[in-house]
């Protein structure tokens, strides 16, 4: 296996043995969270930093939130606040006003940070569908303040555990949601432990392919129905039943059938419900991103995330309950029980039936439409790249051959396919931001950013700019292809699973389905385009604005 990848594993070690650590002083349970939590604060705070860019001179009127378009900065210094400096000068500067001093006289206040106010980003938002092009928005403006106010919201986000947050009613003890602190660290490390790695999640590759064996039945099916023989129309609504199986199987070690010719009635229900609550997503984003005190003037956003929150947690409990009784049964009857990563969680009793729950619950819906858009999009630049897709196909047709059934094992052996996820989502980024509350004041790129301020982190500032990918606007997979030592990308350019200790949990289940779709699909397919295909249209990013079906035509290579 070439070390191509060495750097960002070696960066992946890091980050993994950090999550993973057990402070030596277990007495206290504050001492644990502290000591656990603090490298990836430092981390966090230097990845930001770098992320920022550098510091942005404010230029008297501008600033728009597309106006004029932010200046373009060279890097930032990061740096912590200096003792004794806080948070008092919030508000002292103005946007646009000349600084009121140099660096060396104290950092800008937040205020004093160019960008829209927060009434601009509401009207951008709410008025102007700023979620439909929130990629442009990232890339023409640099600053994106978010409403730079504390504030309990669904899930917020921290850097390290320590928040509580806001519940919804038919919350159940144990919600991840409303355990932010050490019992949500706890779950989550109980959970890490079982999927952190790639080599965690291999003994799911049998698993998977017998769902993948059941999408390119399906395809077949799909072709035969097409006018042409060979058209698929809507891709995504292919691949997002293909994850929802995928993820079941893993989840609640059972099948849905989302994949048959008949679905059960159970699961039709499911997938509509879960189709209304992705359909929700966005109202369940401006949801979020309502302060607590407006919620009375403009309560249904709130109401319907409450309500599709607590229908997912209703659906999951079932199919958990489902599980449950047959491995008790199994050991009523005195046979031992093996299993997957739910009878592993409820054999171990690390985690309450509850938080069991909950955690599922999460997962799944995290889990499916973020990979499913994933795929839509690498088939769509496949089929737009017909040189590409020769390459990747070559490099599986050589490494593994056109009728091998890979495993994870096999996946390093075709690193076109690894990168060829990776400038995907450095692409189309799914989520385009990752969203951080400040846990203390701190000082980047010369500007004082006070506890409690949420910040994003914009993907695709970081993954469009030329100076962190040459040609940035190209798709070339092979960029990720290190085959020397200057030939190096900035792996943390695109980030697209988060970082950090809240970084995605599914990373390793979503890659690995993925990669064996993926290279499954090449050895049975030649991808194309059809008349139907559209190019992606300005409007069309990521996992808020998937902008329309994508079609394509599945060719029999064999
Ligand atoms: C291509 C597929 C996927 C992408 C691009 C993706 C991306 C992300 C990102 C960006 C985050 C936020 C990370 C941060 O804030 O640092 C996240 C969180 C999360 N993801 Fe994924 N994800 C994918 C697939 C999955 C899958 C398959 C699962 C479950 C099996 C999953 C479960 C989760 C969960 C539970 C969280 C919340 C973590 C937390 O709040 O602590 N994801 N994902």
């Amino acid at each position: 296996m070439p070390r191509r990848y060495e750097f960002e594993e070696a960066l992946l070690e890091h980050v993994e043995a950090e999550q993973r650590a057990t402070p030596k002083d277990n007495s206290s349970p504050n001492k644990k969270i502290a000591s656990n939590n603090q490298p990836t604060q430092t981390d966090a705070m230097a990845l930001l930093a770098r992320i920022l860019k550098a510091p942005v001179s404010p230029a008297p009127g501008r600033g728009g939130f597309l106006g004029a378009g932010a200046p373009r900065p060279s890097r930032p210094e990061g740096a912590r606040l200096p003792a004794g400096a806080r948070a008092e000068d919030k508000g002292a500067g103005r946007r646009g006003a000349p600084r009121a001093g140099s660096q060396a006289e104290g950092p800008r206040s937040l205020a004093a940070m160019p960008g829209p106010r927060t009434l601009a980003n509401l009207v951008e938002f709410f008025w102007k569908d700023g979620f439909s092009r929130i990629h442009e928005i990232q890339t023409e403006t640099w600053w994106l303040r978010c409403s730079g106010q504390r504030g309990p919201r669904p899930r917020e986000p921290t850097w390290g555990p320590g928040r509580s947050t806001d519940t919804c009613e038919g919350d159940p003890p144990g919600s991840s949601r409303r355990e932010e602190g050490e019992q949500w660290l706890k779950m989550r490390r109980v959970l890490r432990q079982r999927i952190l790695k790639p080599r965690d999640v291999a003994i799911f590759s049998s698993e998977i392919n017998q769902v993948i064996a059941d999408l390119i039945k399906r395809i077949y099916v799909l072709k035969s129905q097409a006018e042409d023989g060979e058209t698929v129309t809507n891709v995504n609504d292919l691949f997002f039943k293909y994850s929802m199986e995928g993820v079941a199987t893993i989840l609640y070690e059972s099948r849905l059938g989302c994949l048959e010719d008949s679905i059960p009635q159970a699961t039709v229900d499911y997938i509509e419900a879960l189709g209304l609550m992705f359909s929700m997503f966005k109202t369940s984003m401006y949801a979020g991103a309502i302060p607590r005190w407006l919620r009375p003037f403009i309560p249904k956003p709130w109401r319907e995330f409450c309500r599709s929150w607590d229908g997912l947690f209703r659906f999951s409990q079932i199919h958990v309950d489902n599980k449950l009784k047959d491995i008790q049964s199994h050991m009523d009857s005195g046979e031992s029980v093996r299993g997957g990563l739910l009878t592993c969680l409820f054999l171990s009793q690390e985690l309450t039936l509850e938080e069991i729950y909950a955690n599922m619950t999460e997962m799944l819906l995290a889990g499916v439409d973020t990979t499913s858009f994933t795929l839509s999009w690498a088939v769509y630049l496949l089929a737009r790249h017909p040189e590409v897709q020769q390459m990747v196909y070559q490099e599986i047709l050589k490494n593994l051959g056109d009728r091998h059934v890979p495993t994870a094992a096999d996946v390093p052996k075709v690193p076109l396919v690894r990168a060829l996820l990776k400038e995907t989502l450095r692409l189309f980024p799914v989520l385009p931001g990752n969203g951080r509350v400040t846990q203390e004041d701190l000082v980047i790129g010369g500007y004082l950013i006070p506890k409690g301020t949420q910040l994003a982190l914009c993907h695709y500032a970081t993954s469009y700019a030329d100076e962190n990918f040459p040609r940035a606007k190209e798709f070339r997979p092979e960029r990720w292809l290190r085959k020397g030592r200057l030939d190096r990308v900035d792996n943390f350019g695109s980030i697209p699973f988060g970082y950090g200790v809240r970084s995605c949990i599914g990373r390793r289940i979503a890659e690995l389905e993925i990669h064996l779709l993926v290279i499954q699909l090449l050895q049975h397919f030649e991808i194309k385009t059809s008349s139907w295909t559209k190019a992606v249209p300005a409007k069309t990013h990521g996992l808020l604005t998937p902008g329309g079906p994508i079609h394509v035509r599945f060719v029999n290579r064999k």
